[in-house]
C-alpha cells in the first residue's frame, strides 16, 4: 500500500518515516512540507542517509492523492481541518496526529484552539483513534483523529477504572509530565537548552487542548459529566510522558485486584503493560518503543489510588499509534512494524 505523510519534516513526521520505512506492508510513496519542498529529507535529517533520501513535495491535493492510498497528517493543529477532507473525498482514509478532529463539538474546538473548524460536518465522522481501546471502530473509520500525547498516557491508565466503576469520576487529578521534543521541531524560546536544562516548568495550568478531549472521553465511558484537574510540565528529557493520576477509590480493593482489572481489560493487546504490585514504570522503560506502561498502588490509609503511566510521545503518543491504527484499518496484526523494544538505557 502506498503511503505519504503530509508535515513529514516535523519531529512526529520524522518518527513516521523511521516506522513506514520498516513496515513490512507499505511503501513510503510521498512525503509534504510546508516550508521545505525541494529539500531532500537528508539534508534536514542526515542520519537518514543511504536509509530514506527523497525529497520533500509541495501539498499539491490532486497530486498527492494521486500517489498515494493512505494519508497521515503531522501538522499543528488548525491546518489538516482545512485539508484533510479533500482527501476523504477522493476515497483516501487519512490519520490526524494533530487536535482538528478529536472533539465532536465545534463549539468546544473553537473555545480550546481559538478557531472556527471549517469542516465541522466531519467531526461526527471521524473515530477517536486510541487503538488499545477502540479497534472495532478504528477498523471501518475514514477519518481517524489520533489522541493527544498526554491524553493518551491518562485515558490507557483511566478508562479501565471509570468503566467498571471503581474510582470516583468527581475528583481526577492528572499531573502530567513531557520531555521537550512533545512542543515539536519548531524553535522557540520556551525550548531552548538554557530554558530546559535543569529547570522543570509548569505550563497552560487549566488552557491545555488535551483537557476537553480527556473529558469527553471519559463523560462518554462513564456516562456522567466527567471533569478533570490537569497540569502539565516540561522536564528536561528529550522524550518521555509520565501522566501520574490521583483518584478517590469507590470501594475497597486490593492493589493486585487493579492490576488484575487491567490485566484482563487489555489482554487483546500487546502494548500494554501493567507492572506487578511494587513496581512503578519509568519513561526510559519505554523509550522509543510503542508501550504505555502502568504501575498502580492503593494508600489504604487515604483510601486514593495512585496511577503512573509512561509512554514514548513520539511513539505511542502519536506516530507508533498513528501506525497500530494504520494496521487496525487494513485489517494487519495491530503490532505489524511496531515490534520494537524500547532502547535502554
Ligand atoms: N511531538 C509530539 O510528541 C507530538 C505531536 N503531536 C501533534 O503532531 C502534530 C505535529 O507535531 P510535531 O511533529 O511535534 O511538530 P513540528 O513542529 O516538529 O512539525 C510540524 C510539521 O507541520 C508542518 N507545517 C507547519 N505549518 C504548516 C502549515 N500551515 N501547513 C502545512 N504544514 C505545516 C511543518 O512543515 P514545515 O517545517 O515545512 O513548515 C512540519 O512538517 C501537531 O499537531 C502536534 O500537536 C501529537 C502528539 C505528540
Ligand atoms: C511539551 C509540549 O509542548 N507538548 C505538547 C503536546 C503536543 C500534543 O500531543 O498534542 P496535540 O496534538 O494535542 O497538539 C503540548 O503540551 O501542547
Amino acid at each position: 500500500m502506498r503511503v505519504g505523510i503530509i508535515g513529514a519534516n516535523g519531529y512526529s513526521g520524522i518518527e513516521l518515516i523511521r516506522l513506514l520505512h520498516e513496515h513490512p506492508h507499505v511503501t513510503l510513496n510521498l512525503i509534504v512540507s510546508h516550508s521545505t519542498s525541494g529539500t531532500p529529507i537528508t539534508e534536514l535529517y542526515p542520519h537518514l542517509q543511504a536509509i530514506y533520501e527523497e525529497q520533500l513535495e509541495a501539498l499539491d491535493v490532486d497530486k498527492v492523492a494521486s500517489q498515494v492510498d493512505f494519508l497521515f497528517f503531522a501538522t499543528p493543529a488548525r491546518v489538516s481541518k482545512d485539508w484533510l477532507p479533500s482527501f476523504t473525498q477522493k476515497g483516501i482514509p487519512c490519520i490526524d496526529i494533530s487536535g482538528d478532529f478529536r472533539l465532536n463539538n465545534p463549539d468546544v474546538y473553537k473555545q480550546w484552539y481559538q478557531a472556527e473548524h471549517t469542516n465541522a460536518e466531519y467531526l461526527s465522522e471521524a473515530v477517536y483513534g486510541l487503538a488499545d481501546v477502540y479497534p472495532e471502530a478504528i477498523k471501518h473509520a475514514q477519518v481517524i483523529a489520533n489522541p493527544g500525547c498526554y491524553a493518551t498516557a491518562a485515558l490507557l491508565a483511566l478508562i479501565p477504572l471509570v468503566e467498571k466503576k471503581l474510582i470516583s469520576t468527581k475528583s481526577i487529578i492528572i499531573d502530567g509530565k513531557s520531555g521537550v521534543s512533545g512542543a515539536g521541531r519548531k524553535p522557540s524560546l520556551t525550548t531552548l537548552f538554557g530554558e530546559v536544562n535543569e529547570n522543570v516548568k509548569a505550563y497552560r495550568l487549566g488552557k491545555h487542548q488535551h483537557i476537553p478531549e480527556m473529558e469527553q472521553i471519559l463523560t462518554e465511558v462513564s456516562g456522567d459529566t466527567v471533569q478533570v484537574t490537569f497540569s502539565t510540565h516540561l522536564i528536561p528529557m528529550t522524550r518521555g510522558i509520565m501522566c501520574t493520576i490521583y483518584a478517590d477509590l469507590q470501594e475497597t480493593i486490593t492493589t493486585d485486584d487493579l492490576i488484575h482489572a487491567y490485566d484482563m481489560y487489555y489482554d487483546h493487546t500487546p502494548f500494554i503493560r501493567v507492572r506487578p504490585e511494587g513496581s512503578l514504570p519509568s519513561t526510559k522503560e519505554v523509550y522509543g518503543s510503542n508501550y504505555c506502561d502502568l504501575g498502580v498502588t492503593v494508600d489504604k490509609r487515604t483510601g486514593k489510588l495512585t496511577i503512573v503511566s509512561v509512554i514514548d510521545n513520539v511513539v505511542k503518543g502519536a506516530s507508533g499509534q498513528a501506525v497500530q491504527n494504520m494496521n487496525l484499518v487494513n485489517g494487519w496484526d495491530i503490532d505489524e512494524g511496531l515490534k520494537y523494544s524500547p532502547v535502554y538505557p
